[in-house]
């Protein structure tokens, strides 16, 4: 009842979105697919609701075959693309009545489902969508990918244009929603929201990387990782860029994430590096790498 994509290809002209992609989401797993925009999320999503032909390849959703049963995949599947979802001159009632209608179904049947949900965005039902914030757009769409009771939850980017605070409750709500057996395949740009995934998979450019869980994912960076800033942040990118002992260097928040190709580099050879090029301030620490350390690496 989980995900099954064998061998799946896509390409729109000269671009290949999709090359050979193969995974399996079980039964009930909460499956992050994490990459950035442009890495082929969309039209692999777009495959498994059958909105799309894949040029190659098979796969099922809930036990159906995405060609020959599409229509039992529409559904027992709910979609929360990241744009477009709702109609935004219809108000937040109409909305969620309209997709409870297609299904054949009424908000009050499906109600228990949703309700966590739908609580906190039932003071403005007679509010258009058009004049939602972010936050609350995203919990009427994802109400109305759940009216119909899906037993698989696609959601494209969820908390792509979402404030933090409202981000975090929404993955509270996944794990509440995966409890009560629902498949669930989420993506996002985001690699903190990675590590609350069961298993993830690594997509970029059309390729997955690795699959794994994210405790696995993180500690399998390669390299001892050193943390490194100085007072000239820009200069710092600049000259471990030509540094001869650099494997790479790239900007992680307010510091430099750093690895050398040498295996017995040592914090002490950078700083002295840096200081004969005139940097102050320095500080080189190894730090543990994150996943998004790991994407770095494999996407080099
Ligand atoms: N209809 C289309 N025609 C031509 N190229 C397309 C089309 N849709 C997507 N692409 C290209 O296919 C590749 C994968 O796009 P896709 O939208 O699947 O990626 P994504 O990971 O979802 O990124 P985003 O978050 O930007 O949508 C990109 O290079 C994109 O430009």
């Amino acid at each position: 009842m989980g995900i099954s994509v064998k061998n799946i290809s896509k390409s729109y002209d000269k671009v290949m979105a999709l090359k050979d992609i193969s995974f399996e989401v079980k039964p009930g797993e909460l499956f992050g697919l994490i990459g950035p925009d442009g890495a082929g999320k969309t039209t692999l999503f777009r495959i498994l609701t059958t909105l799309l032909i894949a040029d190659k390849g098979e796969a099922t959703v809930a036990g159906y075959n995405v060609i020959k049963e599409y229509k039992s995949i529409r559904n027992h599947v709910g979609y929360m693309p990241g744009r477009f979802s709702l109609y935004q001159d219809l108000t937040v009632e109409e909305n969620l009545n309209f997709f409870a209608t297609i299904f054949g179904t009424t908000i009050q049947e499906n109600y228990d489902l949703i309700k966590e949900i739908y609580v906190q965005i039932e003071p403005f039902k007679d509010r258009r969508a058009g004049k939602l914030s972010g936050g609350m757009k995203q919990k009427l769409a994802l109400s109305c990918a759940l009216i119909h009771k899906p037993k698989v939850l696609f959601l494209d980017e969820p908390t792509t244009g979402v404030d933090p605070v409202s981000r975090k409750e929404f993955w509270e709500m996944l794990k509440r929603l995966q409890k009560k057996g629902i498949t669930i395949l989420v993506s996002t740009p985001y690699m903190d929201e990675a590590a609350l995934c069961d298993r993830i998979a690594l997509i970029q450019n059309g390729n997955i990387l690795e699959i794994d869980t994210p405790e696995v994912i993180k500690n399998s960076f390669p390299k001892t990782l050193f943390k490194v800033k100085a007072a000239e942040t820009f200069k710092l990118i600049q000259d471990l860029g030509s540094y001869e002992l650099t494997h790479s260097a790239y900007p992680f928040g307010e510091y430099i994430h750093f690895t050398s190709n040498n295996v017995d580099f040592n914090a002490k050879d950078l700083v002295q590096y840096l200081e004969s090029n005139g940097h102050t301030d320095i500080e080189v620490n190894e730090t543990a790498p994150t996943i998004e350390d790991t994407f770095m690496e494999l996407s080099k």
